[in-house]
C-alpha cells in the first residue's frame, strides 16, 4: 500500500506550502503603492520578523534553487549592501515607531559573503531604526566552506542565536556531482567556531534525491553530521526544475535516484536522526527535544514560514532585499527578484515591491487549516471555519482530492476533523493541496512533492 502511495502521490508536482496562497498566486496588481498602505496600516507596538536576503555566493552548486548570484568580486556586494540600507530606511519612514523586531533572519545566498564589520554596521542600522525585543532570535545562514573565525566572533558579538549551515551531503562522489566540495573537517570547525562565539542554535540543512546519493549514502551523512550534534536539522528533498534554474542542467539527470529511491533515502535519514536522539517535526525538519522546536511541535504551537518550520508566531513579517517576501496583516508581498532591478527601484528611492497578494477571508480560512496541516498532520475543519465565520461542509463535501486521498487510505476523516498517519507523512503537500483553492493554476510550477 505504502509503495502505491508514494508512486501516486509522491510524485506529484505540488507547493512546499510555506505561505498560503502560495508564491506563484502573487501577481502584480499588488505593488509599492499598496505595500505602502500596508505598511502604515501596522499598528503600534507591533512585534514583527525580519528577512534579509544576500543574493551572492563565490560558487555555484549546481542543485541550488536559491536566489542568488555568483560573484569573486566585493564591489557588487557592497553596492547591495548600499541599497539594503536604502531599503530599510524607506521601510522604517513608513513604519515610523510601531514595530518592534522579535525574529531577524537572513538568508541567501550566503549572508556571510559580508565582511564583520559590515555585518555589524547592518545590525546596528536595524536596531537603531526598529526596536529589539528582549529575548528576540538572530538568525544566519552559513556556507561553512568560507565561513572566518572573524565573521563567527562577529555573528557572536552582534548576538546571533542561531546559525543554519549548509550541509548537504558528506558523500564525495555526490559532492563532485553537484559542484560543491566540502568536507567533514571544514564543517566541523565551523561549529566549532560559532559554539565558541556564543551562537548556540545550530541548524544543518540535509538534501537527498541528488545524483548518485544513495540509502547508505545518506546514512553515512547523517551519522556524522549528528556527531557534530546540531540542535536542528532539516532535510530537503533535491527539488529538479531545470527549465526555472539553467544551472541544473549541469546535473546528470540520469544519475537522479527514483520516486521510490527518494523515498527510501528520506526514511534512512529521518531513522538515522530519530535512532541518534532527534524529534521528527512536521514534513522536513528534526531537533534535540530541548530545542524550542521541538518543545513548541509537543504543544501543537508549530508555525510555518517562508523559512520553513519555526517557533516564530508574528503575524508581520517584513522583507529587505532583492526577491525577499513579506507579510503584513492584509497579505502578502515580493520584491523584484534581480538584484539589478531590485537596486533601480530602490536608488529611485520606491519600495521594490513588484507583486503580492491581498488576503480574502476564506483565504485565511483556508490558509489555517493548511497550516494545521503541515504542523500538525491533522486539522479540526469544523472548529477552525466556525471560528472563520464559514461552514465547514463545502470544505469536506464534494472534495474531490480529499475524497481520493481517503479511498486511497491515507487520511481519516472523522467528526470534520481530517488525521494522516505518522507513516504517511509524506503525503501531506498533497492532503494540504485538497484545500488549497487555487492548485489547478499553479501545480504546474512546483516540484515533486517526494
Ligand atoms: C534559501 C533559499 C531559498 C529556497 N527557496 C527560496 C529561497 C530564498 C524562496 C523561493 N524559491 C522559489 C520561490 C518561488 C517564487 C519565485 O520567486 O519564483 C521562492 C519564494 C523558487 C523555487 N525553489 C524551489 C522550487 C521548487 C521553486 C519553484 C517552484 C515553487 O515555488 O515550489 C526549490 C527549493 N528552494 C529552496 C528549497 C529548500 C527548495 C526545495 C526543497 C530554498
Ligand atoms: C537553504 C537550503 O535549501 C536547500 N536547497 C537549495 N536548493 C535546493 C533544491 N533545488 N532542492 C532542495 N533543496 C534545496 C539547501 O539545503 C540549502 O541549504
Ligand atoms: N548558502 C549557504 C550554503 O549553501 C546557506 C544555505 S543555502 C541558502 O551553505
Ligand atoms: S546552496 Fe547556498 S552556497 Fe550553494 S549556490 Fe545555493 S545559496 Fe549559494
Amino acid at each position: 500500500m505504502q509503495q502505491a502511495l508514494i508512486e501516486k502521490y509522491g510524485e506529484a508536482r505540488l507547493p512546499r506550502y510555506t505561505s498560503y496562497p502560495t508564491a506563484p498566486a502573487f501577481a502584480p496588481v499588488v505593488g509599492a503603492g499598496t505595500y505602502g498602505d500596508w505598511l502604515s496600516n501596522i499598528k503600534p507596538g507591533t512585534e514583527a520578523s525580519l528577512y534579509l536576503h544576500i543574493p551572492f555566493c563565490r560558487s555555484m552548486c549546481w542543485y541550488c534553487g536559491c536566489h542568488t548570484t555568483i560573484t569573486q568580486k566585493d564591489a557588487p556586494i557592497l553596492d547591495y549592501l548600499d541599497m539594503l540600507r536604502q531599503e530599510i530606511g524607506l521601510v522604517s519612514d513608513r513604519v515610523e515607531n510601531r514595530i518592534k523586531m522579535k525574529h531577524i533572519h537572513f538568508g541567501g545566498g550566503t549572508p556571510t559573503i559580508m565582511q564583520p564589520e559590515e555585518f555589524r554596521d547592518l545590525i546596528g542600522l536595524l536596531r537603531a531604526r526598529f526596536g529589539l525585543v528582549a529575548g528576540a532570535e538572530i538568525a544566519v545562514e552559513i556556507d561553512p566552506r568560507t565561513l572566518t573565525a572573524e565573521m563567527a566572533a562577529a555573528l557572536g558579538e552582534a548576538g546571533v542565536t542561531r546559525a543554519s549551515l549548509g550541509v548537504q551531503s558528506f558523500d564525495p562522489v555526490v559532492q563532485k556531482a553537484i559542484n560543491r566540495i566540502q568536507s567533514e573537517a571544514q564543517t566541523a570547525e565551523a561549529v566549532t567556531r560559532l559554539r565558541a562565539a556564543g551562537v548556540g542554535g545550530i541548524n544543518f540543512d540535509l538534501i537527498y534525491g541528488l545524483p548518485h546519493q544513495t540509502v547508505q549514502s545518506c546514512i553515512d551523512t547523517a551519522k556524522a553530521a549528528v556527531a557534530m550534534r546540531p540542535e536542528r536539522f532539516a532535510v530537503f528533498g533535491y527539488a529538479h526544475i531545470p527549465s526555472f534554474k539553467k544551472h541544473q542542467r549541469l546535473i546528470d539527470e540520469r544519475a537522479l535516484p527514483d520516486a521510490a529511491a527518494r523515498a527510501a533515502q528520506a526514511e534512512a535519514i529521518a531513522e538515522t536522526l530519530v535512532a541518534a536522539g532527534y524529534v521528527r517535526i512536521g514534513l522536513d525538519h528534526y531537533a534535540l527535544p530541548s530545542d524550542d522546536l521541538a518543545i513548541a511541535a509537543k504543544r501543537g504551537r508549530l508555525r510555518r514560514n517562508f523559512q520553513g518550520y519555526t517557533t516564530d508566531t508574528c503575524e508581520t513579517l517584513i522583507g529587505f532585499g532583492a526577491s525577499s517576501i513579506g507579510r503584513t496583516p492584509d497579505g502578502y508581498v515580493q520584491n523584484e527578484v534581480p538584484p539589478g532591478l531590485y537596486a533601480q527601484r530602490i536608488a529611485s528611492g520606491r519600495l521594490a515591491t513588484v507583486k503580492g497578494y491581498r488576503l480574502t477571508a476564506e483565504d485565511r480560512l483556508r490558509a489555517e487549516i493548511i497550516e494545521r496541516l503541515m504542523c500538525n498532520f491533522r486539522a479540526d475543519i469544523t472548529t477552525i471555519a466556525a471560528r472563520h465565520g464559514f461552514d465547514a461542509a463545502p470544505l469536506l463535501d464534494g472534495n474531490a482530492r480529499l475524497a481520493a486521498l481517503a479511498d486511497d487510505g491515507a487520511v481519516d476523516i472523522s467528526g470534520g476533523t481530517v488525521t494522516v498517519r505518522q507513516d504517511h507523512r509524506f503525503i501531506i503537500r498533497a492532503v494540504a493541496a485538497a484545500f488549497d483553492a487555487y492548485i489547478d493554476q499553479s501545480a504546474r510550477t512546483h516540484s515533486k512533492a517526494a
